[in-house]
Order: C-alpha cells, then structure tokens, then sequence
C-alpha cells in the first residue's frame, strides 16, 4: 500500500479523558486532533474514593470515540477522511468488564444500566485488595508459578482479582456475565461490530500483564487452579481465550455501522488493543534498556530488551514480562506507580477544601462569582505550588513523605500501603509538604530503576512522555536529579494516541514493522533535563531515609500492632 495519502487514527483512553489523532501516516504529522472528558465520570458517578471504588460507564467510551473520531475527521476535511486506512486504540488497565453473550457489557442493558457492578473496574479500583492476596496465597500451591511473569505478585489492580471480587460482590452480575472483557479489547470488538464474546480477540499486552496468559502454559493457567481458588471461577477459562494478538496484527474491519457513524471509508483496518503506555512506549520512540515513563495520574513504566539477551531471567516486583506486549520481538517489562500526578492533586483537594466549603457561604460574593474564584484557584494550585517549591533546596533533615497515596504498584506490589508525610514542624507549610511529595515520587521512581538494575536489566537512561512530562519542570529536574539519569522529554503533546497511529499504519500494511513506523512517524525529543551534581549527595542521604521509612511503614501494615503496644511506643 502507497504512502501517500495515507493516514491513521490513533485514539487513546486515559483515565479521566479520551483523546484521537488523525496523523500523516508518511511522517507522523498530527492532521487533527480532539479530546473528550468522560462526562459520568467527571460528576463521580459510581465511584466512592474512601471504598477505593472507581467505575466507568461504558457510554462515556462509546460517546468520546465517536465525538473525538468524528472532530478530528471535521477538522481534516473529507478528502483526508477518505484516505483513512487504519485505527488502533490503547486503554488503560487492567480496566475490566463483565459482558454478556454477545460481548455487551452489562451496564449497557436498562436492568444494569446504573449498577457499578456492571461498568468497566477502572485500573485504580483497588476494592479486590483481599481477592489479589488470596491468588498470591494460592499460587504457591501450585508446582508451577503461575505468577513468574507478572514479577511474583498478583495485584488488586489486575483481571483475575476484579473478576472474583464482582462476581462475589453482585449476585445479579454473576447471573448475567458470559466473559470479563478488557477496555483495550472490547473497543476494537465494538468497532469490527463483533455480535458474539467468545469472538474478542484479546491482545497480548492486557493477557500477558494482568490476565495471567503465558506461551509456556498454553494460554490461561488451567480451569483447576481458578476452580480451586473459588469455585465461582470454575470454567471460567472456557470463557475467555487461549490465542492472543500481538497490536501490529488487525482484528478486523471496521463494521458498516460504526463506519458510517463515523464517516470513514468501508475498509478501515481494526488493530488489537494494548496498554496506553505499551503504545505510548512506542510513540515516544524507546530503544532497548530505555525506561520509557508515561507520566500522568500514575506512572508507566516500560522497558523492552532483545527475549534472547534477557534468556529465562525473571524480573521480581514489577508488573510483568511478556514477549512482544510492546514490540513484537522483544521482550516488553513494566512497572509503575500508582499515583504520580494524582498525589498533586490529591494535596491540591485537601487545600481547596476551605476554598471549596468556605468561599460558597461568602456574604461579600454571589454563589456564582464565589464559584468561578473556586475553579480558578483551584487550577493555579499545583502550578502555584511549584513555583514555590522550586525556591527550597533540598536539606537532609526537611520533611519527607512516602508516595504510596494510592497504595504501591511496584516494587513489590501492595495496593494495602498508604502515603505518609514525616518531619513536620511549625514551619512546614503548603509548597514544603508540596516538595516533599513531589520528592517522594520520584524516590518511588528511582526506587523502579534501581530494582529493574538489582535484577540485572541494566537502565540506560530515561524517556518521559504524559501530562506531568510535558507540564512540569520542576517535577522533571527534581527526577533527573534523584535518579541520576538525564531524561529526554518526547516532542508529541499526545505521545499514547501516536504510538496507536504507529500501530495503525503497521496494522494497514504501509510499514513492514514497528519499528519502521516509529522511525518515519518519530517526532523526536523537545527538552533534556540532566541532573544537578551538587544536589546528589543530599537526595542519596534522602532516599535512604525514604527506603527506611518506606520499610517501617510497610511493616506495620503488615503486623498491625496491638493498641495497647502503641502506646507504651
Ligand atoms: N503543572 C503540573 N505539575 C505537575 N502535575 C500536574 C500539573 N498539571 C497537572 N498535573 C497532574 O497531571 C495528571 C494528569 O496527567 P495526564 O497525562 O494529563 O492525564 P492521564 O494520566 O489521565 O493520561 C494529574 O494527576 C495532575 O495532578
Ligand atoms: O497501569 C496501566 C497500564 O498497565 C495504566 O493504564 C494506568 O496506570 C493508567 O494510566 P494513566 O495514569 O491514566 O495514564
């Protein structure tokens, strides 16, 4: 297929939004672009943070592929909208849901309509905290390890947890459900217009990482070591799937319906779904034993080796090694953090809580005026409070926090961990706790880097891509700073939706690899941040006392202490 005059759509579901990019698929260029913020979502219907639950509805997807496909096509005019020859899509995950038996999820039929129980389990819903323990704990029953790609931990944020904990919590639900489908695999089924659930074509990215799929053992671990551990699972695996798809492959074509819906051509190509940041790896153009970080509401991590050079090593800690989940060929490893950005922005909530409860009951201010002053104070916090934070060297003895906000992803996962600040005092106000949180990230990312060395993977240096990459300085430098590694900065504003644009012009056939489209559609890299010698020596006694504190708190949670031994401590 000719080159010209060909271009892809790449559309890329992020936590809180959904974004395309029609490119150029010759050299990348973006032709169009358009985001959407889920509306459901925005309101937090279905969610309850202090019960760790966040749900998704299913129509917030449907309506933002179609609104943002459909802007960019207007923008682009529709001679371009002709020559359109592929689309691939990255989600994030493990986002889950339960579908019936023509692949619908259950919350697109009226009776499920407003159940949580039958939405999409979004990644950061940790409410199967008590299911994941117990597949660690039955795991080692088992003279295999089924758990030896996925760094040794099963996590609440991953398939198999989900699906036991809503098929326990929802009686309804488990009535319903025919299979348990990954956001990144259901979007291509509702684009190819699948009618049947046993028909999903799953990719190997989500099966690999969360679903526990291995070559090794064929495919799922047995019926027998689900059945064992609930028999609510039992023949579950019948299911599901045994072949999986590497995102260069097309799923299908795009179905008449949802052709015409969106104004393209009849032969538009349907790549297989994959992680955001497995696509966004490859849009931010990563080499071998470069930590692609994908820096948002949480963090990404990826790194991709030659399978050769890495041989039968397992990684410990992290969330999987899984051949070809990012290039076909290579060995793909991930790791992460589960909040980064959203520690911010947890830290701004608590200080606009005044704002937010106080400026409303104003008497000099209508409601509306006291409203907009709200918002605006609001979205100037974070910036706000790093532009201050930048002011304040780092000294040994100031205050020191733990990022496990929303629990810790890697090393060693354990969504049961939470954050903490120590070393206050009454002069530690809104930008030092800042500081210190920001700096406690990027501990929590140097303490990635330095198990993926520990493990013998070496980390040659750092690419940043996401929202915090692109909007924070201050958190970049202090990154550079901590790890010791200079990072490069990728150029694309919307790096995920490109690396799905890449997988698109592969999946049509305009390139013979990956990697032959990461190189033409490349953009390249805009800022380089190298870290600052003279702060090294002070962040290496820091982060001792982060990885000493980390442990203290770790064990406490681990043996809660008696009430009357706190006190006596
Ligand atoms: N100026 C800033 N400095 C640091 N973090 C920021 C800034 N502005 C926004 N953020 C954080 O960026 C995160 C969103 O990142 P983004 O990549 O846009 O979204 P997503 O993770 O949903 O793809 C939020 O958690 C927010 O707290
Ligand atoms: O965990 C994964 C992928 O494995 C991500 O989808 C998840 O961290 C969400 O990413 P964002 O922070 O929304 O970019």
């Amino acid at each position: 297929m000719s080159l010209s005059q060909a271009y892809v759509i790449g559309v890329d579901y992020g936590s809180d939004s959904v974004r395309s990019v029609l490119v150029d698929a010759q050299n990348g260029n973006e032709v169009a672009s358009a985001v959407f913020y889920y509306p459901r979502w925005k309101e937090g219907r279905y969610c309850n943070a202090a019960a760790n639950q966040f749900r998704q509805h299913p129509l917030d997807y449907i309506e933002g592929l179609e609104d943002t496909i459909k802007r960019c096509l207007l923008q682009a005019g529709s001679a371009i909208a002709a020559n359109v020859k592929a689309i691939s899509v990255d989600t994030t995950g493990s986002t889950p849901v339960a579908v019936d038996a023509t692949g619908t999820p259950l919350a697109m039929l009226p009776q499920f309509a407003e159940n949580p129980n039958a939405m999409f389990v979004l990644w950061k819903d940790h409410t199967a905290t008590g299911e994941a323990a117990e597949i660690n704990a039955h795991a080692e029953k088992f003279d295999t390890n089924y758990l030896q790609y996925v760094g040794g931990i099963y996590s609440s944020e991953w398939f198999w947890a989900k699906l036991l904990r809503i098929l326990r919590a929802d009686e309804t639900v488990r009535a319903a459900i025919h299979s348990w489908v990954e956001h990144c695999d259901w979007i291509p089924f509702l684009l190819t217009g699948g009618k049947k659930a046993t028909e999903i074509k799953r990719g190997v990215c989500s099966a690999g990482h969360k679903g526990l799929w291995a070559a090794e053992w064929g495919g799922l671990p047995p019926d027998d070591f689900f059945a064992t551990l609930d028999p609510l699972l039992k023949g579950f695996t019948e299911k599901l799937y045994t072949e999986v798809y590497t995102s260069d492959t097309a799923v299908g074509t795009i179905s008449a319906e949802w052709a015409q819906r969106l104004g393209l051509p009849a032969d538009v190509q349907i790549g297989a779904g994959a992680f955001d940041c497995h696509m966004g790896a490859v849009g931010g153009q990563i080499e071998p034993y470069y930590l692609s970080k994908v820096m948002g509401t949480s963090t990404c991590d990826i790194l991709v080796a030659p399978e050769a050079e890495v041989g039968d090593k397992l990684i410990r800690g992290i969330c999987g090694q899984v051949p070809g989940s990012v290039i076909p060929g290579m060995l793909g490893m991930e790791a992460g953090q589960s909040a980064f950005g959203d520690a911010y922005a947890w830290l701004r909530d608590v200080l606009a809580w005044p704002l937010q409860h106080v400026l409303s009951q104003s008497s000099i201010i209508d409601a509306d005026t006291a409203k907009k002053l709200v918002e605006e104070a609001v979205d100037k916090l974070i910036p706000e409070l790093s532009k201050q934070a930048d002011l304040l060297e780092p000294e040994e003895g100031s205050e020191l926090a733990i990022d496990w906000i929303n629990g810790r992803r890697t090393p060693d996962a354990d969504q049961l961990l939470k954050g903490a600040f120590t070393g206050l005092n009454m002069g530690t106000d809104a930008p030092r706790m800042f500081r210190a949180l920001v700096e406690a990230t990027c501990f929590g990312a140097k303490a990635i880097v330095d198990r993926f060395i520990a493990e013998g993977v070496p980390v040659k240096g750092l690419i940043a891509l996401g929202g915090v990459a692109k909007k924070s300085p201050f958190v970049m430098q202090m990154m550079a700073d901590v790890i010791g590694m200079p990072i490069r900065v990728h150029k694309s504003e919307q790096t995920c939706a490109l690396g799905a644009a890449m997988f698109a012009a592969t999946t049509a056939g305009l390139y013979p690899n990956v990697e032959a489209a990461m190189q033409a559609m490349g953009q390249g890299f805009d800022a380089e941040y190298t870290p600052n010698p003279a702060r090294v020596d002070v962040y290496e006694k820091r982060y001792k006392k982060y990885i000493k504190t980390g442990a203290f708190l770790e064990a406490q949670t681990k043996k809660p202490v008696a009430q009357n031994q706190l006190t006596e401590a």
